[in-house]
This record gives structure tokens, C-alpha cells and sequence, in this order.
């Protein structure tokens, strides 16, 4: 039986680096991945969607280039293209996982699903066929989520195809159903509506993003509406069914029942951690009712010596807060630092086209802590960078607090969003002002100029 100081279990933003910086700090390491190396960001989630959504802005811009004064006479969307250029990214992120892997001293990486057979104990069924028994005294478990698929009722008689799923189809949906009104079902929503597809949306919650603020969740349900997506919000899906036609899905929308005729249903309505397999039982790891791992503020589960990083935390599931992750764990753990996720930023970013981008407190969050601020709201259509590129879609807006100044949070729907948030975070991180970033000397004309306009409302 094979004994390593640590074992890994999973190849995801938070494992692959804590793998090679435990390796690289002296410990005998071991790195587990049943699937293909860099996780759910670089194989079915970020790198291959962002890649696509590429794709569909130049769609897009081919569609309106007229807006511009140029002409474009006539354009076809290829998805084999598409899919192949999609491809080509994913394989060079993940062939350079790979690689850095490979090189580094001090680490093995088995190809294979491990299973808890004690508390420091595992056996590793590998890909080729045969099994590995080890042991360890630190076990880290970065595995991750996988879709969920709904309980509707006629799924089970039904083709439905998932985030990881979609990204293969080559051939182009005439009517895409989508259920679910987050991330995962705009960004999908908007890349196929702009490669030719109709597009329906299903959400069971009365707005779409219903975790910002009602202005943001409305400004982005009319940004999509206008590029031609039918939205369904308050929406309960009562069943599917599929025929020589496509697929039919009954809704219920308050009162009145529609039936929706699509060709093709993508199921986007969250994801569900994969704790089932590997039989955390065994080795005595608690989860909450949800099946995510229960860990304290320092990544430790209930069992001293386990600790579990990324989206099987339940935190908040972005590949930045995984990565996040692996840098607490290996201060701690090596450096003999007490760093702890509690309190810490969680910035993100939406990539519909303009971006969604956000940090710190919404509104709604704001007054439920009681505390008192003033919102500063500005159209994009007042940013110069905006008007003179040609899209003014959006607003910024952030919670500033009264007395202090400080900024509270910030979201930016418009073009840029996710990179003006950004300064946005930095000044927070910093404890810059917003009296400071009204005065602050940005080159002209940048987005970011547009920050001195937004706090301009400011009384002082
Ligand atoms: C379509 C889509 C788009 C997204 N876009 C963004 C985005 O733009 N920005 C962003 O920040 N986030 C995005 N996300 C979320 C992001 O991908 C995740 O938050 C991130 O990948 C989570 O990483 P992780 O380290 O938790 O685990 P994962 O990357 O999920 O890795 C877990 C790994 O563990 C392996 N594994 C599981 N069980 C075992 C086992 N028993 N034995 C061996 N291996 C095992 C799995 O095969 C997997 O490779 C997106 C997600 C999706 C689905
Ligand atoms: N740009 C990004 O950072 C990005 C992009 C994609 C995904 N992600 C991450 O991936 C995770 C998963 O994304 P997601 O969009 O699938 O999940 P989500 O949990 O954010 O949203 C799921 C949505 O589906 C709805 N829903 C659930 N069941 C439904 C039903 N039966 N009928 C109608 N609606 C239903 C929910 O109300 C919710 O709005 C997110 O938490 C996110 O952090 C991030």
C-alpha cells in the first residue's frame, strides 16, 4: 500500500495548484482526477462557455454591423467551426495542466476515481482498469459539482442536454428550451439566440438572477427580451414530453398554463455535489442536507486531516473562490499561517453580453444589515467610452456609506462590467473612497473614467 503525507481528490482550480505547491513545499503528494485534468473551469465551464460566447458576439456583430456603418453582406454561423475552435481552447488550457503538472518533483497523479475505504484510507479504481490502494495523512477533496437534473415530471422519456452536453451539438437548435434563469441558462440563452436559434427561458423564481437586486434582475430580462428571448419568470414546469416534432414542456405561469413546442431542452437549474460515490461515510465526513461537504472557516471538515476546497463546500461556486481556496489551505498548512475564508471578497461576473459584474453588498443585503448608505446609479448611456463604441446598454451603481465613504458594493451591467467592478473591489480592498474615486485622475476615454461621474452625485 502506497503512503502519501498528502492525497488530493480532484484536479480543479483549488487542487491542481495546492497539489503542486504541497509537492513543491517537500510532502509526498498525490493528485487523483477520475476525469480530465483541470476540473469543471477549463473542460465544461468557463474556458469552453467564454470561448463559445466569443463566438456569438462576433455573431451578433456581423448581425448589427450596420449599427457601425459597415456592411456585412450576408453570414453563416458554422457550429462544427464553433465547437472546433471551443475544442482547440479546452485543449490547450487542459494540455497545459497537464504539463505543469508533470514536472513538478515530489508528485504522482493517478488517472481514476478514488473511494474512502477508512478515514485515511482510499482505493483508487484507475482508468486502465486496475486499483491502487493508499494512505495518507492529509486528504484534501476538490471534486466538485455536476448538474442537477430537475424532478419534472416526463424528463425521464425526454432528450435533455446539460451544460456539459451542449457544448458538443453541432448541428444548431431551431427552438432551445431552457430550464432555469441563472448563470449557466443566460449565458447559454444569449450564445445560441445570437447563433440563430429561438430561445425560451424558464424560471421558477419571480425574477431572472434572483440573487441581485430587482433593478439589475429587470434591466438584464429586458436586455435579453430585445434580442428576441422569450422569458418565462414565476414559471412552474408541470411536464415534458417528446414527439416527432421536438419536445413540449407545460408551464404554469400564475394562473395560465402554456404549452412550449422546442426542439431541444437544456436543463440549467443548478448543479449537485458529487459526495455519493466516493463513500464519505467511510471516513466519517459530514455534509449539510444537500450532500455539500460541512467544512469550517479554514477548509476543515468534522475530521481532523480532511479538508475539502471549491464548489463541494457549497460556497459560492466560482472558480476564482476555489483557487482562493488552495491559497488558505497551503498558508496554513505550510507557511503556518491562520488565514480563514470568512469575510473575504467574492467578486463575480456574468458573461452575457454586456457583462453582469458584482462585489460586496447589493441592496437588499445593505438594508438588511441595517446599515445606512446612499446608492449612486448611472446609466451607461452617460459614459463616453460607451457612446462612442456603440453600446449603451446598462448601468452602474454602487452603496456608499453614509459618514464614511466607503464603498459598500458595486454592480456594473454594461460593456466592461466585470473589469469596472473590478476597480471597483480594488478600492474597496484598498479602503480608497468614494469621495477618492470621484477626484481620482483616469486616462481619457476609458470606462473607467465613468467612475468619477458615478460618484459625482455625491454630496461632498
Ligand atoms: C457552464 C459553466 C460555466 C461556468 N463559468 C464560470 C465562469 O465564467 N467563472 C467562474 O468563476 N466560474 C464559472 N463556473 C463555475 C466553475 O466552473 C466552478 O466554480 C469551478 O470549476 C469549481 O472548481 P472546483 O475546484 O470546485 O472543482 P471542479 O473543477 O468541479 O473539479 C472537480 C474534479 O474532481 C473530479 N472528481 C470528483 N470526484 C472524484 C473522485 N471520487 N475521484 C477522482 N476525481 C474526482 C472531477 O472529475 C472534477 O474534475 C462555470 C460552471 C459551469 C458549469
Ligand atoms: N460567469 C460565471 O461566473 C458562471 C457561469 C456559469 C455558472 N457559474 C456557476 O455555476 C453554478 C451553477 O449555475 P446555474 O445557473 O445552473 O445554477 P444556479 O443555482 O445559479 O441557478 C439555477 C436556476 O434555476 C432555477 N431553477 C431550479 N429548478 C428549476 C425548475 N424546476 N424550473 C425552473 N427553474 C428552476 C433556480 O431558481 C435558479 O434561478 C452557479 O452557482 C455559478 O456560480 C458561474
Amino acid at each position: 500500500m502506497m503512503h502519501f503525507k498528502a492525497v488530493i481528490i480532484g484536479s480543479g482550480q483549488g487542487g491542481t495548484p495546492l497539489a503542486k505547491k504541497l509537492a513543491k513545499a517537500g510532502w509526498t503528494t498525490a493528485l487523483v482526477e477520475k476525469r480530465f485534468i483541470g476540473g469543471t473551469c477549463i473542460n465544461d465551464g468557463c474556458t469552453p462557455t467564454k470561448a463559445m460566447v466569443a463566438s456569438a458576439k462576433v455573431a451578433y456583430t456581423a448581425a448589427n454591423s450596420q449599427q457601425w456603418g459597415v456592411t456585412v453582406n450576408g453570414y453563416s454561423v458554422n457550429m462544427e467551426s464553433i465547437v472546433n475552435r471551443k475544442n482547440d481552447v479546452v485543449q490547450l488550457f487542459r494540455g497545459g495542466s497537464e504539463k505543469g503538472l508533470e514536472q513538478v518533483e515530489h508528485l504522482t497523479i493517478f488517472h481514476g476515481e478514488a473511494v474512502f475505504t477508512g478515514p485515511k484510507a482510499l482505493t483508487i479504481k484507475l482508468n486502465s482498469g486496475t486499483a491502487e490502494d493508499i494512505t495518507a495523512d492529509y486528504i484534501f477533496l476538490d471534486i466538485g459539482t455536476t448538474p442537477q437534473i430537475p424532478p419534472v415530471p416526463g424528463l425521464e422519456a425526454v432528450s435533455w442536454l446539460t451544460s456539459t452536453t451542449i457544448l458538443d451539438l453541432t448541428t444548431l437548435p431551431a427552438h432551445l428550451l431552457i430550464i432555469g434563469g441563472s448563470y449557466i441558462a443566460l449565458e447559454f440563452g444569449q450564445m445560441f439566440r445570437r447563433f440563430g436559434s429561438e430561445v425560451s427561458i424558464i424560471e421558477k423564481s419571480p425574477h431572472l438572477v434572483s440573487r441581485e437586486d430587482e433593478d439589475i434582475s429587470e434591466a438584464v430580462q429586458k436586455m435579453l427580451e430585445a434580442e428576441g428571448i422569450r422569458i418565462f419568470t414565476n414559471a412552474q414546469v408541470q411536464r415534458v414530453d417528446e414527439h416527432s416534432r421536438g419536445i413540449s414542456c407545460a408551464i404554469k405561469v400564475g394562473e395560465q398554463t402554456h404549452t412550449l413546442e422546442g426542439s431541444h431542452l437544456l436543463l440549467a437549474a443548478g448543479r449537485v455535489p458529487q459526495t455519493k460515490a466516493i463513500q464519505l461515510d467511510k471516513a466519517g465526513v459530514q455534509t449539510d442536507d444537500r450532500g455539500f461537504i460541512k467544512v469550517n472557516d479554514q477548509l476543515e471538515t468534522n475530521v481532523p486531516g480532511i479538508y475539502a476546497l471549491g464548489d463541494v463546500t457549497g460556497g459560492p461556486a466560482f472558480t476564482h473562490i476555489s483557487y482562493n481556496d488552495h491559497w488558505v489551505l497551503y498558508k496554513n498548512l505550510v507557511k503556518g499561517a491562520a488565514t480563514s475564508v470568512k469575510d473575504r471578497q467574492v467578486p463575480y461576473t456574468m458573461f452575457t453580453d454586456p457583462q453582469l459584474g458584482h462585489i460586496g453588498l447589493s441592496v437588499k443585503e445593505a438594508r438588511k444589515k441595517g446599515l445606512d448608505f446612499t446608492v449612486c446609479k448611472m446609466e451607461m448611456k452617460r459614459v463616453a467610452r460607451a457612446i462612442e463604441t456603440g453600446d449603451t446598454r446598462g448601468f452602474m451603481k454602487a452603496l456608499v456609506e453614509k459618514g464614511s465613504y466607503k464603498i459598500l458594493g458595486a454592480t456594473v451591467f454594461g460593456s466592461e462590467g466585470g473589469e469596472l467592478m473590478t476597480l471597483l473591489q480594488m478600492a474597496m480592498l484598498g479602503g480608497i473612497t468614494a469621495l477618492q474615486m470621484k477626484e481620482m485622475i483616469f486616462a481619457h476615454p476609458l470606462y473607467a473614467e465613468s467612475l468619477n461621474n458615478l460618484f459625482m452625485q455625491l454630496d461632498n
